[in-house]
């Protein structure tokens, strides 16, 4: 397996002020080249769990592991997540380019499938829309490292033919690279025609 769950338990606050456990014994398995899809009633913990997965922090209980081992601590992430705002991922005060280069070097043929045009590397993020922002985003995020896309309603404020665009590049590479995608979503026809798999988070 890629990428493991095994017996994950997360509440905010670490315990503190009674919050009371968000998730509890969840355990999920993605293997390489699946688009699995992560869906459950909004507030059941599909954004945090993406968190866990990626390794942006730990679970309180159980443990995550990629190829059999802990996720890496430093360097690159193999396991990359893209939110819904891209507004708050990028760092406000660097260029486009600057930001697609933390990701390492981009791939011209990337950025053209994900219709990212070349004026725009130069532009600062407030100079894009939300939807060409978030094509820098996901460019950024599928490094040749990557191995696991963690999609959290990635495409959900952008109009359908965007949709399609992204979608159609972000499936391109996970069959060239037999990379993992999870995708969460409320859409329900975007999960069922993306995904041969469904895992369902029940609510609290
Ligand atoms: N930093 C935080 N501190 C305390 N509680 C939080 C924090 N972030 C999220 N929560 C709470 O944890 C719960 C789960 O949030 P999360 O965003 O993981 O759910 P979700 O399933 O992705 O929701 P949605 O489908 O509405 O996006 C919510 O009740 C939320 O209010």
């Amino acid at each position: 397996m890629l990428l493991e769950a095994h017996g994950l338990g997360y509440r905010y606050g670490g315990g503190r002020g009674n919050q009371p456990w968000l998730l509890r014994e969840v355990s999920l398995a993605v293997e390489p080249g699946e688009v699995v899809g992560l869906v459950g009633p909004s507030g059941c913990g599909k954004s945090t769990l993406a968190r866990l997965l990626a390794g942006y922090e730990p679970p309180q209980e159980g443990r995550v592991t990629f190829g059999g081992q802990p996720l890496p601590r430093g360097g690159y992430r193999p396991v990359q997540l893209v939110f819904q705002h891209p507004e708050k991922a990028v760092n406000p005060r660097w260029t486009l380019k600057r930001t697609l280069h933390e990701g390492g070097a981009a791939d011209p043929d990337l950025l053209e499938a994900l219709g990212i045009q070349e004026s725009w590397l130069s532009r600062w993020p407030n100079e894009l829309s939300g939807g060409e922002l978030q094509r820098f985003c996901v460019a950024r995020a599928l490094g040749p490292q990557t191995r696991v896309l963690i999609a959290d309603e990635m495409t959900t404020m952008l109009d359908a033919i965007t949709q399609a665009q992204l979608w159609g590049a972000v499936l391109e590479r996970a069959r060239q690279r037999q990379m993992a995608v999870v995708v969460i979503s409320h859409e329900h026809r975007l999960v069922e025609r993306l995904c041969s798999r469904v895992i369902e988070l029940g609510s609290r």
